[in-house]
């Protein structure tokens, strides 16, 4: 795949990039391990000033990374703009929480004594080089829930970004230079994915992140392993969105189209297969198909655009393939199921979907649905609301309407994933632990869990 800016609302080429050749890898893999040397000794106090800087110029810069946001991958400009806040909010969080949630920690005493020891501590120390390889469809905030914490921690990155949002990922670069992070904290790697192999291989590269689909972290894991070098997967995401009878329904069905199309429906975390009691399921049926079929799909540079294009033609083939194999195969189309009218050949666009009468033996039970496509589902009572939950290869996370304690607690203590939502729809955030179970992945970002992730956890015993 090029390296280039395409426009998703017009198919538009409007910047091509060649991909960095082997001198200048070498020279960017050099620069990190030198600046990791003295990086890593910098207090945590001269870090977060550095973080703070970087999230005041982010700040000053929404409208416009917002715009090359939606140019690159077709989100409505209003989300990205709240993306740009988000991250620089969170690169806050970060700058003030980091040395907390990497002090010293002390064992207990009667641990230490066990031990023979006078005392002992644990610390976090930073790793090194950590390789990020990144997608398109949050090109701010995927990098940014990485680099915060990973520079926090004395570690420097190496931004491989997806082929499709360039600019992006050269504008990462030079918001932590012009913060003041020195040469070498934050580099992109302007590289097509063939080049990743060599980049994991080399010596001076410790750790990878990647978020991304499953071939991608497959790939990266297993050249990881084959290297013993840590690695945080974050895969793709099939969400259930439970709705039991005591939920607020109407409430539900309106979240459940904001859950469902963020992101022009592009977001791992969406809600994607939408369980419904029985006793409930006409209600929620109805408030939710009305809400889909009412969004307004548009140019994602117009304000009032609530769904843009899919990133890619690929991408919007994909879902198409989905649909068209749920309906030959017997599913209901409530509202879409096609393109949208009045676009012609102009833009990847398709309209937000709602499929009901799934079986087990269509495509859309078991894959992933990237784009704003919904597929509901009948459950006749708490037992088979689990079942169909669990029921996919993945298990990012997962959210339930109820107020039933009881059934709180069977979904908190049965869903397979790596967060439960009640009564709300997922959404990451700074300080909560994000990751999943299954083909979603393993390790977790954000929080103390996501920065410790990169750290070399280092055990300081003191003789008596
Ligand atoms: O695509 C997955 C990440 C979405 C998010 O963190 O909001």
């Amino acid at each position: 795949m090029p390296i280039a800016t395409v426009n998703p609302a017009n198919g538009e080429t409007l910047m091509t990039y060649d991909a960095l050749g082997a001198e200048e890898i070498e020279r960017k893999l050099a620069t990190a391990e030198d600046t990791f040397r003295t990086y890593r000794t910098t207090s945590f106090a001269e870090r977060a000033r550095l973080m703070h800087r970087a999230a005041d110029l982010l700040d000053a810069d929404q409208d416009a990374i917002g715009r090359v946001m939606t140019t690159e991958m077709g989100k409505p400009v209003k989300q990205a703009r709240a993306e740009a806040a988000k991250c620089a909010k969170s690169m806050r969080w970060y700058a003030d929480h980091a040395a907390g949630l990497l002090a010293d920690e002390l064992p207990a005493d009667s641990d230490v004594k066990d031990s023979g020891a006078s005392r002992v501590l644990v610390r976090y120390r930073p790793l090194g080089p950590v390789l990020a390889v990144m997608p398109w469809n949050f090109p701010l905030w995927q990098v940014i829930r990485f680099a915060a914490p990973a520079l926090m921690a004395g570690n420097v990155g190496l931004l491989k970004h997806a082929s499709n949002v360039p600019q992006t990922a050269l504008y990462l670069e030079d918001l932590f230079r012009r913060a003041g992070f020195p040469e070498g904290c934050f580099q992109t790697l302007l590289i097509g994915s063939g080049a990743v192999e060599d980049i994991l291989r080399d010596p001076r590269v410790r750790a990878a992140t990647l978020t991304g689909s499953e071939p991608a972290g497959r790939a990266v894991a297993s050249v990881a392993g084959d290297e013993i070098k840590k690695t945080v997967l974050e895969l793709g995401g099939s969400d259930p969105y439970v709705v039991m009878p005591s939920a607020d329904v109407d409430r539900a069905a309106r979240t459940a189209v904001t859950a469902r199309v963020q992101n022009n429906g592009q977001s791992c975390i969406a809600a994607k297969r939408f369980i419904v009691h029985t006793d409930v399921f006409d209600a929620f049926a109805e408030g939710f198909t009305a809400g889909m079929a009412a969004l307004k799909v548009g140019d994602p540079l117009d304000e009032d655009t609530d769904v843009g294009p899919l990133s890619s033609e690929q991408g919007r083939r994909d879902l198409e393939e989905l649909v068209d194999d749920a309906v030959e195969n017997g599913a209901s189309v409530l509202c879409g199921g096609e393109r949208p009218e009045g676009f012609g050949e102009r833009g990847w666009y398709y309209a937000p979907t709602v499929l009901a009468d799934i079986t087990p033996e269509m495509r859309v039970h078991q894959e992933e649905t990237f784009g704003p496509v919904a597929t509901l589902y009948r459950a006749a009572d708490l037992d088979e609301a689990v079942t169909l939950a669990n029921d996919s290869p993945f298990g990012l996370s997962s959210n339930v309407w109820t107020r039933d304690e009881s059934e709180i607690d069977r979904f908190v203590r049965d869903l397979e994933a790596g967060a439960v939502y009640v009564n709300g729809m997922t959404a990451s955030h700074a300080a909560f632990p994000f990751g999943g179970v299954k083909r979603s992945g393993y390790g977790r970002e954000l929080a103390e869990h996501g920065i410790r992730e990169f750290c070399n956890i280092t055990t300081v015993w003191h003789g008596a």
